[in-house]
């Protein structure tokens, strides 16, 4: 089956969590179709809803309303469906009292899917002592074990709740590429959240802004980065802008003004000037807007923004 035939990694229709009868909404009416094969960034401030939506994906946690499905069925829906995804949580807990080796027998006993030698030869290159407590190893090492484990039960998804924000760069530059090979190797899909936009920008081809329980923009980050521009011009020019430009977010400074902005095919005459712009600029442009950063086309003679 090709990759355009399979179900989406993730399908969301009007999802929405709610903690406790009166607690925070954590996810309002959000609507996703991720294909799969993709390494998808989830990235969003905090309290977005981030580990929420990988929570409800990996069925540790039901939905108030709306839908949910991961690789085409309900979240958990059996033990075979368990067994496609694979799940490293935050900071990548692994069980301290137990060796390397003792991680790779309980991860064969408990997957019927597990692959002994992918398991074996990834410690290996990762330089792994099979013999070492698991709390006995570095925050990198911890980290490495914990991607190994969830990747040879050769799952479908691979899903990462903030994988690399303890490790320094050099130990995120390995498990970051080691991800990406076992991506590669399974032929499976990964969604990893982040706030690190460095590594989103690196890994993913797909992504998804979360902030305030909504999905901001969703999207393969090919077509994101050719949809958005930062659009710069004299301050007085985004009173009125081009048809058909969405503006996300303003910064303008005295006279001058600039704002990333989303259109199709972006040709702007002068005085406007259309420059590309980074998945950092996209991300934190939508991250702005959502936190109700006043906009420059609401009128220009505000303050700088
Ligand atoms: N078990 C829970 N009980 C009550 N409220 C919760 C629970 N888990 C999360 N929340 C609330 O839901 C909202 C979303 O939290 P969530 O952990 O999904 O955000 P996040 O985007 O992962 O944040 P961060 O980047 O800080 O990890 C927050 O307001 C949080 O306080």
């Amino acid at each position: 089956m090709s990759l355009a035939e399979l179900p989406p990694a993730l399908g969301a229709e009007n999802l929405t969590k709610k903690y406790g009868r009166r607690g925070r909404t954590a996810l309002s009416g959000v609507n996703l179709a991720v294909p799969s094969g993709r390494v998808i960034g989830l990235v969003g401030p905090n309290g977005a809803g981030k580990s929420t939506l990988l929570h409800l994906a990996c069925g540790l946690t039901e939905p108030s309303a709306g839908s949910l499905t991961v690789l085409g069925s309900r979240p958990a829906a059996s033990a075979s469906h368990l067994a496609r995804v694979g799940f490293v949580a935050q900071n990548t807990p692994v069980y301290g009292s137990l060796t390397v080796a003792e991680h790779l027998r309980l991860g064969a006993s408990m997957n019927p899917s597990w692959d002994p030698d992918l398991a074996k030869r990834r410690i290996g290159e990762a330089g792994l002592n099979p013999a070492r407590k698991a709390g006995q190893l570095s925050g990198g090492q911890r980290a490495q074990l914990a991607l190994t484990v969830a990747a040879a039960k050769r799952p479908e998804l691979l899903i990462f709740d903030e994988p690399a924000a303890a490790l320094d760069p050099l130990a995120r530059q390995g498990f970051l590429r080691n991800l990406l090979e076992f991506v590669r190797e399974l032929g499976a899909s990964a969604v990893l959240s982040s706030h690190l936009l460095g590594d989103i920008e690196q890994v993913c081809d797909y992504l998804i802004v979360l902030c305030d329980a909504r999905v901001q923009v969703a999207g393969d980050t090919r077509d994101l980065l050719a949809e958005h521009a930062r659009l710069v011009a004299p301050r007085a020019e985004f009173d009125r802008l081009p048809a058909g430009v969405e503006m996300i977010s303003a910064e303008h400074r005295g006279p001058h003004g600039s704002a990333i902005v989303r259109a199709r095919g972006l040709s702007a005459p002068p005085p406007y000037r259309v420059e590309p712009v980074s998945l950092e600029e996209l991300v934190l442009g939508y991250m702005t807007r959502a936190a109700g950063a006043p906009l420059a086309g609401a009128g220009a003679g505000e303050g700088s923004r």
